[in-house]
């Protein structure tokens, strides 16, 4: 099994979302998605059905990682606010939550977005550090994308909370939108001192899903089972490309 963490290695890691919205549904995808070997696994927490359980979600959580080993994971509550499941959940309970599965289980990484009141974020990152957990500061926006220098004060903030990994997912209008995204992943990775995720969802952002590590991005998301937001395309496929042009980029030397 690989367990190479995020921000390692010289290829973005390809990370693949569980959606299930019961515990079968959940452990059933697991099982699919191991046998296509992803580097990374995130658990979409908001489609889960019985998120308010948080017993039954920890539960859960340490099955999977039994399950998979040595595979880093990622929790994530995807807010309503930033294209996530409507949850009954408030975010003084999602904080809750995120506290229990860092000092309950053995899970890595915790999505937590940057849109959260600061002292949240750092109540979380003091819990986070106790416990040797990392987060992935967030920002979500499903309508468009926004001028660069609000995305690369993103990065800022989550360089500035002393977080662990900065990720930006934006939804491009155009294909300027695309290759705007690309240019502030590589503006980001130069002004940055942590590992950065960037998307361009949707059709028109596919092609950042598979270049985006050329220009910076440390992971990629891609479908194991199911898909969790528009424009991710097969793993496989995904695989390919990344083979592709990380064979091309070492073999060129001029
Ligand atoms: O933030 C992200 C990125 C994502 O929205 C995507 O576009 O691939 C998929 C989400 O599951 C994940 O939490």
């Amino acid at each position: 099994m690989n367990n190479t963490m995020i921000g390692q290695g010289t290829k973005p890691l390809i990370c693949v979302p569980l959606v299930g919205r019961t515990g079968d549904a959940v452990m059933a995808e697991l099982s699919e998605v191991l046998v296509k070997k992803p580097d990374v696994i995130e658990w979409r927490a908001d489609f889960f059905g019985d998120i308010s359980q948080s017993d039954e979600v920890i539960r859960i959580a340490n099955w999977i990682k039994k399950a998979a080993g040595d595979i880093p994971f990622i929790f994530t509550v995807r807010s309503r606010r930033e294209g996530g499941q409507p949850i009954t959940l408030n975010d003084h309970d999602i904080l809750e939550l995120l506290i229990n599965i860092c000092q309950n289980t053995g899970w890595e990484y915790i999505d937590y977005e940057l849109s959260n009141p600061p002292a949240y974020i750092e109540c979380l990152r003091t819990v986070a550090l106790k416990t040797k957990k990392k987060i992935i500061g967030s920002f979500h926006d499903f309508e468009g994308t926004p001028a660069a220098d609000i995305l690369l004060q993103k990065f800022a903030q989550a360089v500035q909370y002393q977080l662990d990994v900065a990720k930006v997912a934006v939804m491009p209008r155009t294909l300027e939108d695309v290759l705007a995204l690309l240019q502030v992943t590589l503006a980001a990775k130069r002004l940055v001192n942590i590992p950065i995720i960037t998307i361009s969802m949707g059709r028109y952002g596919v092609i950042s899903r598979m270049i985006g590590g050329v220009f910076g991005s440390a992971l990629s998301f891609a479908i194991g089972a199911n898909s969790s937001a528009p424009g991710q395309i097969q793993i496989d496929d995904l695989r390919t490309v990344l083979t592709v042009i990380e064979k091309a980029i070492g073999a060129s030397n001029n």
